[in-house]
């Protein structure tokens, strides 16, 4: 049987008398890659700060790597990564320095992040940007980086939150292509996104309407469930219903 990384049920947030996320249920899968859609608002984002020990579910369960999200934040912590457009890299410090830096704090030991420095360099083609500040690399480049320093540790699910926004279609190609090599080491990938294309890569997708999971499938499932070519088609047969005013 395959091994569950995340097990979650009915887990809930309120924020006073909002419901931000409604008792969502799911299960995910070592090595998977899992898509996490919905429109703004929809809950998302408070959703993944449960699931990364960051906030204190208001009811419901759930595990991450095995540890429970409401007393072992701490464990869940080191297990896991951490990506969005908004939380980076430091801009004023180079390649190199922020790769040693968040090395450090994964505790990694000094050679094991000599190793890895020389892996991303290579890997990324940043050899001769390393002592390059990370504010003067293009965005694209940021975000492989940051991707690559978030699973600088091995961790068992890194966790994407819009990764890719405001970057080209061939970088988020790119991009995506880091992330495949992540599931085959069998790193769990946890991913939200705005762009269709990148959920059409998702091994399968659960899409949130105010605060609940309304679907959780295969793309090739939703698109004959939903009998759209596309999953845009999909996610905008449903993101219709929404009732949330900042969608
Ligand atoms: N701390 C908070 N206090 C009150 N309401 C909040 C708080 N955090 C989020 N919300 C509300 O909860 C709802 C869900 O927000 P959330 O950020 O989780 O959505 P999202 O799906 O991640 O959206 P986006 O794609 O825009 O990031 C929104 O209506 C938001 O205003």
């Amino acid at each position: 049987m395959e091994e569950k990384v995340i097990v979650c049920d009915k887990l809930t947030k309120r924020f006073g008398y909002f419901i931000a996320t409604n008792e969502i249920s799911f299960e995910v899968n070592k090595g998977e890659i899992f898509g996490f859609l919905g429109a703004n608002g929809a809950g998302k984002t408070t959703a993944m700060r449960m699931l990364c020990g960051l906030s204190a579910p208001t009811s419901g369960s759930a595990t991450i790597a095995g540890y429970d999200v409401y007393s072992e934040t701490e464990k869940i912590k080191r297990n896991i990564g951490y990506m969005s457009q908004k939380f980076s890299l430091y801009e004023n410090l180079t390649v190199l320095e922020n790769v040693e830096f968040f090395g450090g704090i994964y505790g990694l030991t000094d050679q094991e992040i000599k190793e890895k420095t020389e892996e991303l360099a290579s890997k990324l083609g940043l050899k001769s940007e390393m002592k390059k500040l990370v504010g003067s690399l293009p965005l694209g480049w940021k975000q492989k980086l940051s991707f690559s320093v978030a699973v600088l540790h091995e961790p068992k699910i890194v966790f994407l939150d819009e990764p890719t926004g405001g970057v080209d279609p061939v970088t988020r190609r790119q991009f995506w292509d880091l992330i495949y090599e992540a599931a085959d080491r069998r790193i769990t990938v946890f991913v939200t996104t705005h762009y269709m294309d990148e959920a059409e890569y998702c091994n399968r997708i659960s899409i949130m309407v105010d605060g609940r999971i309304e679907v959780l499938d295969t793309p090739a499932n939703l698109k004959k469930q939903f009998q759209a070519n596309s999953m845009d088609e999909v996610f905008y047969q449903l993101a219709r219903s929404a009732k949330r005013a900042d969608s």
